[in-house]
C-alpha cells in the first residue's frame, strides 16, 4: 500500500493563459492544481502564459494545495524554455507530458535539477514502461492521460473504459510497486455529473488517488468519491478496536459483521483513517 502525505482527490487543470480561472483557483476546494502550459493554451498565448504563471504562482494564495506546473514536451519549440522557467517557479513538481522513458525524466531533470518530476502516462511506450518510469530516483506522481491514449490506441468511448483496462491497471501495477502517486484521467463531459460520478467511483474502486478535473463544477463529486465516507470511518474505527481487543486475548484474528479482520485489514483501516484526517486538515488550513 502507498502512503501518501497529502490528499490528491481533486486534480484541477488551469490554462496557464487563463488569468480569471488562475485568480479562480485560490478559493476552490481542490487538493491539487495542474497549471497547464501544454495542450490549453494555444501556441500563440505560449509564451505570455508562461509569463502570466511565473507571476501568479510568486503571488501565491494556493494555500496548502499541490502546484503541478505541466510543461509542453522537451521535442517542442516550448519544452527548453518551460522547463527552465517551471524550475525556478514557486511550484512544487514539473508534470512531463507524453512520458515515454526514464530517459525522457533524465532529460527533464538536466535542466531542473533535483525538482520533483510527476509523468503524463498517456502513450503506448509509456504504458510498456510504466515500471521503469515510477522506478526513476525524481518520480513523484503519475497523471493518466486518457484523451491521448484513446487517440493512440484508436480506442472508442465508452462509459466502462474496457479499451483503456489494460493500459490503467499497468499503470496502477507501476505507481503501487514504486510507492508514487497515481491520479486518473479527466471526464471531458464536464456538464455530466452522472457520467462523472461514475467513472470517479470506478477510479476509486481500482485504487486511484483521485482524478484529474476540467472544470470548478466537477471538484465536489471528485472529493466525495475519493474520500472515506462516514460509513467506512466507522468501520474502520470498529475494526482497529475489534483487533486490537482479540491481540489482547492472543488472537489473531477478529470478527466484525460477520467478516474476519487480521492485521493487514487493520493497517488498511489505519491508511483510511489517516486519510480521513489529513483531508480534515486540510480543509480547516
Ligand atoms: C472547459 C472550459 C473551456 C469551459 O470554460 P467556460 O465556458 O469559461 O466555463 P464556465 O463559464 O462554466 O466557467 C465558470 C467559471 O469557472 C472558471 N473556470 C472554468 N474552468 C476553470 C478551470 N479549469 N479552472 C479554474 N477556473 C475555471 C471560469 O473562469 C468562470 O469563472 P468566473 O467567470 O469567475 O465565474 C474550461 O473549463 C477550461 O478551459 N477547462 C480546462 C481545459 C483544460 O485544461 N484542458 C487541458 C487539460 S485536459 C488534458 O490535456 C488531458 C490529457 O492530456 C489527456 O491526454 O487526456
Ligand atoms: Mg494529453
Amino acid at each position: 500500500m502507498v502512503t501518501i502525505a497529502s490528499p490528491y482527490r481533486s486534480v484541477l487543470y488551469i490554462p496557464a493563459s487563463k488569468s480569471r480561472a488562475l485568480d479562480k483557483a485560490r478559493s476552490l476546494p481542490v487538493d491539487a492544481i495542474i497549471f497547464d502550459l501544454e495542450d490549453a493554451v494555444t501556441a500563440e498565448e505560449k509564451p505570455n502564459a508562461r509569463a502570466l504563471l511565473a507571476e501568479t504562482l510568486a503571488q501565491g494564495g494556493y494555500g496548502n494545495r499541490t502546484r503541478l506546473v505541466r510543461i509542453n514536451g522537451l521535442d517542442t519549440q516550448w519544452g527548453q524554455a518551460d522547463a527552465e522557467a517551471a524550475r525556478d517557479m514557486d511550484a512544487d513538481a514539473i508534470l512531463l507530458p507524453k512520458v515515454g522513458s526514464p530517459a525522457d525524466v533524465d532529460a527533464l531533470a538536466a535542466i531542473t535539477g533535483d525538482k520533483p518530476i510527476w509523468a503524463m502516462l498517456e502513450t503506448p511506450q509509456g504504458m510498456l514502461n510504466a515500471h521503469a518510469i515510477a522506478s526513476h530516483p525524481l518520480m513523484a506522481g503519475f497523471v493518466m492521460g486518457t484523451n491521448d491514449l484513446a487517440k493512440e490506441l484508436n480506442a472508442r468511448f465508452r462509459t466502462d473504459r474496457a479499451p483503456l483496462m489494460t493500459s490503467l491497471g499497468l499503470c496502477l501495477l507501476a505507481a503501487k510497486a514504486e510507492g508514487v502517486i497515481i491520479i486518473d484521467g479527466v471526464y471531458n463531459a464536464f456538464k455530466d455529473d452522472a457520467g462523472l460520478e461514475q467513472e470517479c467511483i470506478q477510479g476509486r474502486d481500482m485504487g486511484f488517488d483521485g482524478k484529474s478535473l476540467i472544470h470548478p463544477a466537477q471538484v465536489e463529486i471528485a472529493n466525495s468519491a475519493f474520500a472515506p465516507s462516514p460509513e467506512e470511518v466507522e468501520l474502520a474505527r470498529r475494526q482497529i478496536a475489534a483487533f486490537e481487543e482479540t491481540e489482547a486475548q492472543g488472537q489473531g484474528v477478529a470478527v466484525v459483521d460477520g467478516r474476519i479482520v487480521e492485521n493487514l485489514h487493520v493497517a488498511t483501516a489505519r491508511e483510511l483513517l489517516a486519510k480521513a484526517e489529513m483531508i480534515e486538515a486540510l480543509q480547516a488550513g
